[in-house]
């Protein structure tokens, strides 16, 4: 079954208070399904999980059991917090050449300072974890690597059993790889707030003309309801055969599952680089070739769209401009097409100073116009009194960082919180000046379609 054993390493973790041992294995697997590796922990691991896919596809992670886990209530010092947690953790570890190392997964909501009661209730502001079994694709190659992290001095008989387990999950995801699921039966289907909504673009515009804020995201919730219980593994398996060009997400937490299908990146840091997008600005896509190239052209050269766009770009150049030596803009933007719906897209890139992290971005990032607003303090006030929604990890950063401080985090959009037999869909999109309630609300239609096609609601037209 492997074809290649590391040895395990043994690396000593000093913290203010304590000092353990983080004990680390990685074999390479010949072969292994993401998905059925993630299945295969249902009945032990069942809400310690994650799930993680670049959109280009090359880079793929599965986490299950938690080996450390960060729950974290703080506000303000949230992504300083989690940087600094991890720092500790991962200082003394030594990178062994080509194989992955140990990779912290996890989401920071969208505004700890919303304090509306919902589906969100009991998250933590900022939830992270290191995977106790870790699967990582990359370069065509499966690597399961053994993550303990404990103060116990004799751990060896734990660490054997963990190499058992790690097997005996191995075998049942190879067993499983082919397995398929059927769709959910959804009972109910449900706008929730649809004309609390349309008043509050009215509203939001207003603002907007009255030169409280230029521009601000305002989102709503739809609500679905099964008749059995949807597991993880079957929600995100329809996630991966609807939407293979966007970002695939899933982030379990006890009773509660958020994954999505996301095509908008926030950040990627690689060897010193970092890498970000704007995207902001929608419309449908075409039903033939030529209906969609024209609605394509219509979109680069509308004055709404491209308005919130700009915005976008502007803040995203500003955080580069502070945390790069240099960096690149494209003038205009193009189009970024994914199946349901396509975009107004501005690539950016630089090259990191020396104190940049991909956590500071984040934090810096976080939210961007896209899912924010302009002004960003300003935008979030008004969000918080206007929508009827808590958005928890909903248009927030979710993603990954690794020992080296290399990783990716996206927006968290596209997305759907599931628990037990109801599902929790979001969508929004950026009100500036000349908004209209009527088509803000079809765009958003648009945007719930890639979780509808997931979860088999009903398709508007
Ligand atoms: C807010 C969402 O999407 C964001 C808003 C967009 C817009 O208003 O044009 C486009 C892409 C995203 O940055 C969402 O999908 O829920
Ligand atoms: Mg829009």
């Amino acid at each position: 079954m492997h074809q290649k054993w590391s040895h395990t390493t043994e690396v000593e973790v000093e913290t203010m208070s304590s000092t353990y041992s983080f004990y680390i294995e990685t074999i390479e697997v010949n072969r292994l399904s993401a998905l059925a590796f993630f299945a295969a922990g249902e009945k032990q691991f069942a809400g310690k999980r994650f799930y993680w896919q670049n959109r280009e596809k090359t880079f793929t992670l599965v986490g299950l059991g938690h080996a450390y886990k960060i729950d974290n209530n703080s506000d303000e010092d949230r992504f300083d917090g989690i940087e600094k947690q991890w720092k500790e953790l991962t200082k003394n570890i030594v990178k062994e050449e080509s194989e992955p190392q140990p990779i912290l997964f996890g989401g920071f909501t969208f505004d700890p300072k919303n304090d509306k009661k919902g589906e969100w209730d009991g998250f933590p502001q900022s939830f992270f974890a290191v995977a106790t079994y870790q699967l990582v694709i990359r370069d065509d190659k499966a690597y399961v690597s053994i993550h303990l992290i404990t103060d116990r001095e004799n751990s060896l008989d734990e660490f054997e059993q963990l190499r058992k387990e790690r097997d005996e999950l191995i075998h049942a995801a190879q067993v499983k790889e082919l397995k398929t699921y059927e769709k959910p039966r959804m009972t109910s289907y449900d706008e929730l707030y649809k004309e609390e909504y349309l008043q509050t673009i009215s509203r939001v515009t207003g603002l907007i003309q009255a030169n409280e804020a230029e521009k601000v995201v305002i989102a709503r919730t739809l609500k679905m309801k099964f008749e059995d219980t949807l597991t993880s593994p079957q929600a995100l398996s329809h996630a991966i055969n609807e939407q293979p060009e966007s970002y695939l997400f899933g982030l379990e937490r006890e009773k509660m599952f958020f994954f999505g299908a996301t095509p908008e990146r926030l950040v990627k840091v690689e060897n010193g680089f970092a890498y970000s997008a704007c995207v902001a600005g929608s419309i449908k896509r075409g039903k033939t070739a030529e209906e969609d190239q024209a609605l394509g052209e219509g979109l680069l050269n509308d004055e709404k769209n491209l308005e919130e766009h700009q915005y976008v770009v502007e803040m995203i150049a500003n955080t580069f401009e502070r945390n790069c030596l240099e960096y690149k803009v494209p003038k205009r933007p193009k189009l970024l097409k994914v199946r349901d719906i396509q975009h107004l897209y501005t690539p950016v890139e630089g090259k990191l100073t020396s104190g940049a992290t991909i956590l500071q971005l984040v934090k810096h990032l976080h939210p961007t116009p896209a899912l924010g607003g302009v002004p960003r303090k300003e935008a979030l006030s008004i969000i918080r009194e206007n929508e009827t929604m808590n958005r928890g990890l909903y248009a927030a950063p979710i993603g990954w960082v690794d020992a080296e401080g290399n990783g990716e985090f996206a927006v968290a959009i596209r997305s759907a919180l599931l628990k037990e037999n109801q599902a929790y869909l979001y969508a929004g999109g950026g009100i500036v000046a000349d908004s209209e309630p009527f088509s803000e609300y079809e765009e958003t239609l648009v945007k719930f379609r890639p979780m509808l096609r997931v979860l088999g609601g009903q398709l508007h037209e």
